[in-house]
């Protein structure tokens, strides 16, 4: 099993700390630019529990499109299969995580999947509760469960500042609630989407998350199952083929897993049945991931050939 020990991993985020110098803090949301661009941090998780770390491991960064992974699987868990995908489509666009040009020309007019901004909204539109409340606390619960981590919280601060900021992701609403793909009051659906956004965590935590989706549902301390196999699995080939933006098809060439970034600079990471990666690294390069996490894992799928094809 690679990287046993927390020197052995130290050696490769040394490596690839180098290159956080080339990437940029995100600013369009206010709150994110805060963020130290020169920070790097790296967890994996095994299937037994056990874990190694290098970099400043207790480092909180917010999930922000992490985020809409872990909502398509509570969505698929509540809804179901067959009205997910009545409202999100299975392609990937090719395109920005909050690009709009797709959502008009795709006939009927849906996003096209769940891990653009487009599509994420609808998926949290379909999350059970009577209440903005109750359906964050649904969504932080599921968070809680899968991280193992009752601590889990959100930032206000960074949610406050997307809201009062996200006029594009309030156009995507609009167009979306025209073609019927939503039917509620639009701030309210962006109160709980910036929210869930907002969740902090560590790379620890994502770790953890990772080897969950990695073991097909199975959490690997308790060994309970936290979500069907099927779900862990759906969740997966859409970090493969649109986890990573419209930068998905080179990082599937070049690292082979599946993954889901957010503009925070987190990674999560599942290589199926092995580990569970989490990263934190807010310099981003210009499609919104990671400069030095992608680096980062490309080193570690070279050495330890990690690729699953
Ligand atoms: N790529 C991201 O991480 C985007 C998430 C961010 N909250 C947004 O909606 O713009």
């Amino acid at each position: 099993m690679p990287c046993k020990t927390n020197s052995e991993l130290e050696t490769f985020l040394k490596k690839a700390k180098h290159y956080t110098k080339m990437g940029k803090v995100a600013d369009y949301i206010p709150a994110l630019s805060k963020a130290n661009r020169d920070d790097l941090s790296i967890a994996i998780y095994f299937p037994d529990g056990k874990y190694v770390s290098a970099g400043n491991v207790k480092e909180k960064i917010t999930l922000q499109s992490i985020s809409k992974v872990l909502t398509l699987a509570l969505a698929l868990i509540q809804r179901g299969e067959e009205l997910v995908f009545s409202k999100v489509g299975y392609e990937p666009t090719g395109d920005p995580f909050n690009s709009i040009v797709k959502l008009e020309m795709s006939k009927p007019s849906k996003p096209l999947n769940p891990m653009i901004n487009a599509g994420a909204l609808a998926v949290t539109h379909m999350i059970k509760g009577n209440s903005v409340e109750e359906r964050f606390t649904s969504i932080l619960s599921f968070i809680q469960l899968l991280t193992g981590n009752k601590e889990i919280h959100y930032s206000k601060e960074v949610a406050q500042s997307e809201f009062e900021t996200s006029h594009l992701n309030r156009s995507l609403c609009y167009f979306m609630k025209q073609h019927g793909i939503i039917d509620e009051n639009v701030e309210e659906l962006l109160d709980l989407y910036t929210k869930q956004c907002a969740i902090e965590v560590d790379c620890l935590d994502l770790a953890r998350i990772g080897i969950v989706f990695a073991l097909g549902g199975i959490d690997p301390v308790t060994k309970k199952r936290i979500m069907p196999a099927h779900v862990a699995r759906l969740c997966k080939t859409f970090m493969v083929t649109c986890g990573m933006y419209n930068a998905s098809g080179e990082f599937a060439v070049r690292v082979g897993i599946p993954a889901k970034s957010g503009v925070s600079g987190g990674i999560l990471g599942a290589v199926p049945n092995r580990f569970g990666i989490g990263i934190s690294g807010p310099a981003l390069d210009d499609k919104g991931n990671s400069v030095a996490g992608v680096k980062l894992l490309e080193m570690l799928a070279e050495k330890y050939s990690l690729s699953m094809f």
